[in-house]
């Protein structure tokens, strides 16, 4: 069905938000609105080129493909045309009056907050929008190859637009067309534009060209020769980077660029880039991989599936000499020309990151720091390239607070008898470290890793071990720490212990208040200066994986913690010294669920029975400072299921 008359439409509600943002904004370099529409005109003319492979018709007698400028000071307007796919008029509609995408709301939050904005526009695929910074009103012409209509968009941004035929269309593509706002009228300045597409968008694989209405001589700018299809030795740093800038729609200066041409079996080249920065979305489980597609220079697909997971923050291309030109996503994922690929540029990617952190390590640090959770992932989606992905691993521990510690250092630097790698995983690397079960470690002077990225919990429970040497949760089974020898400072005396026999009697009263709440209550090495902590079952799963898998609904592996006392507490001597006698049962009870609660709290999860836990400490602290026992508030404790019965 169309429609002769203009029919005015409203903008999507977000899409009018972002517009009202994007015309509000006060950019200090609205540049970036020229290379977005110039990326979209190469965009449409790379799909038209594949298209015209299954079928000719569509490119019909004109099948070089081209990006014109027209600039016109006296008129204040500048054009950008191509003879691309062009849009029919449900796709204006659709893709230049709603937000098709996610992450919107993101975006606007970050315009919102500052100037931010600038570098995520690319990212967000608000790019057309962007045209609204420096123009008071866009009109889009666009004629879709093969079909008979050309529509006319037009919208001054201020939540509609209308649609009509186009009177005068272009005979194939897509006209945009910008009536630029007074104080942006430099963008219709033929040397202006000129400068910034020499500087944003000089590697497009389209020629551009560039006219100044009025004056006949039409001028090359660009010509759509494929930079990456150049011999390495012509190709200066600053065009690898501009390269970068432009197909990643990035602001940052790439890492690492790895250009290099295969032979032999298949013959192609990629061009790679390890940006400095992590993108919005890149833990989006929608996010796909971001490395182009080509076969002999033509463009195929925007995620070819030629980087693993783990290295999904990889921009570039690769372009084959070999594929067909007729790959369909099926075959796509499939094809074994394009694993080889895949295997190929894998390894290569970690040998160059490599490389990269033993020559550059200041650099390396930045691409550890942006993308280190994600190349974590590696470690339990690609058992093949673990040693290679552990080497380039970087960790925070208790003796390298400010991260940026191997393994390899850990393992150098492990004690007499220490046979495991020790690791703490929790949320918060802060709470980590302040947690009593590292105490024991701290008086051997035993390394911790502090593992706090959500990864962490799976990784390292799949890890078979680095360098022969086991990964071990301080929160899990009885760690070994009774062979490794404390260290002592010169006059410091060895702690006093409770007795044997006394704290066995203790730990059994303890189990007895508490039941099913623990599995074991028992002593600890672990501990050197709080009274208490709850670890793993020795076979169990580590305490943070637990809580992991039951926040996930799945209701945990079931698995009861186990207690374990410090014999050299003076709280534990003394209670376990009260249990030999037999007396004070309700007071042992009732400190054993208070040792329970601050495990818990010291854990980060919440207290059994909050409302019990704060009697008890009120009767504790009443006791304190009235000298009353705590059974002597037996009413204001011996109410609910955990609390005892009293003497
Ligand atoms: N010149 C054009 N020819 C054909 N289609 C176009 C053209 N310009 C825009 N479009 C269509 O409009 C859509 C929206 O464009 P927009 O620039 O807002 O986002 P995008 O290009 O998809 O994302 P990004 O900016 O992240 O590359 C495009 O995906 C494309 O389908």
């Amino acid at each position: 069905m169309t429609t002769q008359t203009a029919e005015t439409r409203p903008f999507e509600a977000d899409v009018a938000r972002l517009l009202h943002l994007m015309v509000h904004s006060v950019y200090s370099t609205p540049d970036v609105f020229l290379r977005e529409l110039i990326s979209n005109a190469a965009d449409a003319c790379e799909k038209l080129r594949q298209k015209g492979l299954t079928d000719p018709a569509l490119l019909g007698d004109d099948p070089s493909l081209k990006i014109a400028i027209a600039v016109d000071p006296e008129a204040k307007r500048l054009t950008i045309s191509d003879n691309g796919i062009g849009m029919t008029r449900e796709e204006l509609i659709e893709n230049l009056g709603t937000m098709a995408r996610s992450g919107t709301e993101k975006f606007r939050q970050a315009l919102e907050e500052k100037d931010q904005g600038k570098a995520l526009i690319g990212q967000f695929g608000v790019g057309f929008y962007s045209a609204f910074m420096v123009a008071s009103e866009v009109l889009v012409e666009s004629h879709a190859a093969g079909e008979g209509e050309a529509w006319a968009w037009r919208s001054d941004g201020s939540g509609e637009f209308t649609i009509e035929p186009a009177r005068d269309a272009p005979a194939r593509g897509t006209r945009v067309t910008l009536s630029l706002r007074d104080d942006h009228a430099s963008y219709a300045d033929e040397a202006t534009i000129e400068r910034l597409v020499k500087h944003h968008s000089a590697h497009v694989p389209v020629p551009i060209t560039i006219e100044t209405i009025g004056d006949d001589a039409r001028r090359e700018l660009v010509d759509g020769t494929a930079l990456w299809a150049k011999p390495k030795s012509e190709i200066s740093e600053e065009e690898y980077t501009e390269f970068y800038r432009f197909t990643a729609g990035a602001f940052d200066t790439p890492a690492l660029t790895i250009h290099t041409h295969a032979e032999g079996r298949q013959e192609y080249t990629a061009l790679l880039f390890v940006p400095e920065m992590a993108p919005f979305d890149l833990f989006d489980p929608d996010r796909k991989g971001r490395v182009k597609l080509y076969v002999r220079r033509i463009f195929i697909t925007d995620d070819a599936p030629v980087m693993p997971a783990y290295l999904r923050f990889v921009r570039g291309l690769v372009d084959s000499e070999d594929l067909p030109l007729n790959l369909s996503r099926e075959m796509l994922q499939t094809n074994p020309m394009l694993a080889q690929i895949r295997t190929a540029m894998t390894k290569r990617v970690l040998s160059e990151l490599k490389k990269l952190a033993d020559n550059t390590p200041e650099t390396y640090a930045k691409v550890w720091d942006a993308f280190g959770p994600v190349l974590k992932e590696g470690l339990y989606e690609d058992a093949e390239r673990r040693d290679e992905i552990y080497a380039l691993s970087r960790f925070t521990s208790t003796k390298a607070p400010e991260g940026g510690r191997t393994l390899a250092d850990y393992v150098a630097d492990m004690k007499e008898n220490q046979t495991a790698i020790f690791y703490a995983v929790g949320e918060d690397k802060e709470r980590l470290a302040a947690s009593p079960h590292l105490e024991g470690f701290a008086a051997r002077d035993v390394e911790v890793l502090l593992l706090s990225d959500p990864v962490d919990a799976f990784w390292v429970r799949t890890a078979l071990g680095y360098d022969g040497k086991p990964f071990t949760s301080v929160t899990q089974g009885s760690a070994d720490l009774d062979k490794i020898a404390p260290v002592y400072k010169p006059n410091e005396p060895t702690p006093e212990r409770a007795k044997d026999s006394d704290i066995a009697t203790l730990s059994a009263l303890v189990k007895q208040a508490l039941e099913e709440k623990v599995s074991e209550v028992r002593t600890s090495s672990r501990l050197a200066t709080s009274p208490a902590c709850l670890v793993a079952p020795d076979m169990g799963y580590d305490r943070q994986m637990e809580r992991i898998v039951s926040r996930h609904g799945k209701g945990g592996f079931g698995a009861k913690p186990v207690l374990e006392l410090n014999p050299t507490h003076p709280l534990i001597r003394t209670l376990a010294a009260k249990a030999a006698t037999g007396s004070e049962s309700a007071h042992i009870a009732d400190a054993a669920w208070l040792l329970l609660g601050s495990a818990e709290i010291l854990d980060g999860e919440p207290v059994s029975d909050p409302a019990a836990f704060n009697r008890r400490l009120v009767a504790a602290m009443g006791a304190m400072f009235t000298g009353l026992a705590p059974s002597d508030h037996a009413d204001t404790i011996s109410v609910g299921n955990n609390a005892t019965d009293g003497d």
